[in-house]
């Protein structure tokens, strides 16, 4: 008999099977089978190193896998594909950028079509300032990038991401070197949306606590290891020790998770004091 599944005419929003990325004799990891569906939020996390970015260089089409395949949104990742939008490691942009946030925002629609005319302008332009107004940069689209503060241009960032309505988002810590509240806005937009337009969300986080209650399944990388699966399964101190093959413990207090017990390798995972 032949199975029709009914969940989902898209399928999986991001699939990768048997997939490896070694870097001469280094394996950063192998064997990774991952499906992604539509309006998922998965929670990429491990010590630094252990090769988060590079998976989210891998379905941006960087950087070609060492064996197994990859589809994102169904197609080949890489140029082309544009179903895709991403949000990368805040850096801060040379204060001497003269280019506004408006227009920072508009290279999101970059590769859309809108027709030429006034008609295809206006459209454009209502759909950039919804995007800024939905991340609350109204006051400061017209100012150069270059002079905003980190905080706000990370929200810019995030709203040139989610302009172009991406079936899959991909977040390299976008939450780095935001204050609390803007922590707390960016994940809830970015959450939002997805719930909103059934955006995957691959997001990649040292900090799992801000996003906590939006992570349907955590990506667990350490040394060459993984495990995939919801929160309470994978952020156990059982799990984590295995993975990093030494005594984890994990807290949970307050609705919120703290790891700790390891040395070095956790890092940002431990408890921040
Ligand atoms: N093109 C490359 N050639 C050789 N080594 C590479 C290349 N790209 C990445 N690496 C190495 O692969 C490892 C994983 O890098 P990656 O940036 O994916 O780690 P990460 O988990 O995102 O780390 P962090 O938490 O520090 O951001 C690093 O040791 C890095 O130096």
């Amino acid at each position: 008999m032949t199975r029709v599944d009914m969940t989902d005419p898209r399928g999986a929003a991001v699939e990768v099977r048997g997939g490896a990325l070694r870097f001469g004799e280094r394996t950063l990891w192998s064997g990774l089978d991952l499906d992604v569906a539509p309006g998922e939020f998965l929670a990429v996390l491990g010590p630094n190193g252990s090769g988060k970015t590079s998976l989210l260089r891998v379905l941006l089409g960087l950087q070609p896998l060492s064996a197994g395949t990859v589809t994102v949104a169904g197609r080949p990742p890489g140029r082309g594909n544009d179903r895709v939008g991403y949000v990368l490691q805040q850096r801060a942009m040379d204060d001497g950028l003269t280019l506004r946030g408006r227009d920072l925002v508009g290279l999101g629609l970059d590769g859309h079509s809108w027709g030429f005319g006034l008609r295809g302008l206006r459209r454009r332009g209502r759909l950039i300032d919804s995007a800024i107004e939905a991340v609350g940069a109204t006051d400061y689209a017209d100012s150069p990038v270059g002079r905003l503060s980190g905080g706000e241009q990370q929200r810019l960032r995030v709203a040139q991401a989610l302009i172009g309505e991406p079936a899959v988002l991909l977040c390299d810590e976008p939450l780095a070197s935001l204050d609390l509240t803007h922590q707390r806005i960016v994940a809830g937009l970015i959450d939002e949306r997805r719930r909103a337009t059934n955006t995957a969300v691959l997001f990649v986080t040292h900090e799992i606590n801000p996003i906590l209650s939006a992570v349907d399944r955590v990506l667990y990388l350490v040394d060459g290891q993984f495990r995939i699966g919801p929160p309470d399964e994978v952020m156990t101190s059982e799990t984590l020790s295995e993975l990093y093959r030494s005594r984890v413990e994990v807290l949970r207090v307050g609705g919120q998770i703290h790891v700790a017990g390891a040395q070095s390798a956790l890092c940002e995972d431990e408890v921040h004091h």
